[in-house]
C-alpha cells in the first residue's frame, strides 16, 4: 500500500498493492490494520455504501454533523470520478481548501476523508460506481449540503459536463452561514 499526501494533511490517497497475472488482478480493498498503519488514524468504520452514476452526475458537498460526522474511504470501482474533499473545520489552517483528486477503476485509487470535511464528486466517465466507508452512521437529521460551485470554495471542477444534480444538491446554500466544524 502507497500512502499519498495531499495539499490538506489529513486528507490522503491510497494506492492498494495490486497482483496482476494471467487471470486478472487482485488486491485488498480495505486492511484494517494497514489502513491505522498508513493514516495513523485508530478507527473503523461501521458502515458500507455504494452508488451509481451517470455521466455528468455531480453528488455533493455533503457532510453529516458531530456527534455523526463521517469520516470516508472513497473509491470507483467502475469507471471515473473526480472526488473532492473540502476542510470545514473553522480552526483549521486550511479551511475553505479542497483537494480533487481522479478516482477510477484503472487506478484503483482511495481517497481517504477524515470527519470535518464535505464530501462530493463528479462523474466522468458514461457510468461510475462509487464505493465507500464510514466511520458514523448515516443520519438525515445531521445531513447537511454546500452548494456544489460555492464561489468561497472555488472548487476547480472539471469543465466540459453536463452537471446533473439531486434537487437537494440543485437547492443547497453557500458555505456561509452554514453549520459547520469548530
Ligand atoms: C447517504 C445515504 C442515503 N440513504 C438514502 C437516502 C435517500 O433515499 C437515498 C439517496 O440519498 P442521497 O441522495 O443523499 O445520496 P447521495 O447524493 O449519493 O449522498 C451521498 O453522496 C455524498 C457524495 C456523500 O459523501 C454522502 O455519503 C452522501 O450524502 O439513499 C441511505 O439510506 N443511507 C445513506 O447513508
Amino acid at each position: 500500500m502507497n500512502v499519498i499526501d495531499t495539499a490538506i494533511s489529513d486528507v490522503k490517497i491510497i494506492e492498494p498493492r495490486v497482483f496482476e497475472d494471467d487471470r486478472g488482478f487482485f488486491f485488498e480493498s480495505f486492511n484494517q490494520e494497514k489502513f491505522q498503519l498508513a493514516t495513523g488514524c485508530d478507527l473503523s468504520f461501521v458502515q458500507d455504501n455504494h452508488s451509481r452514476s451517470d455521466l455528468g452526475v455531480l453528488r455533493g458537498l455533503h457532510y453529516q454533523l458531530p456527534p455523526m460526522a463521517q469520516g470516508k474511504l472513497v473509491r470507483c470501482a467502475v469507471g471515473a470520478i473526480f472526488d473532492v474533499a473540502v476542510d470545514i473545520r473553522r480552526s483549521s489552517k486550511t479551511f475553505g481548501s479542497w483537494v480533487g483528486v481522479e478516482l477510477s477503476a484503472e487506478n484503483k485509487r482511495q481517497l481517504w476523508i477524515p470527519q470535518g470535511f464535505a464530501h462530493g464528486f463528479l462523474t466522468l466517465s458514461e457510468v461510475a460506481e462509487v464505493l465507500y466507508k464510514t466511520t458514523e452512521y448515516w443520519n438525515s437529521n445531521l445531513e447537511r449540503s454546500i452548494k456544489w460551485d460555492c464561489p468561497e470554495l472555488g472548487v476547480g471542477w472539471p469543465s466540459g459536463y453536463d452537471i446533473r444534480l439531486s434537487g437537494k444538491d440543485a437547492s443547497a446554500k453557500p458555505l456561509g452561514g452554514q453549520e459547520l466544524f469548530d
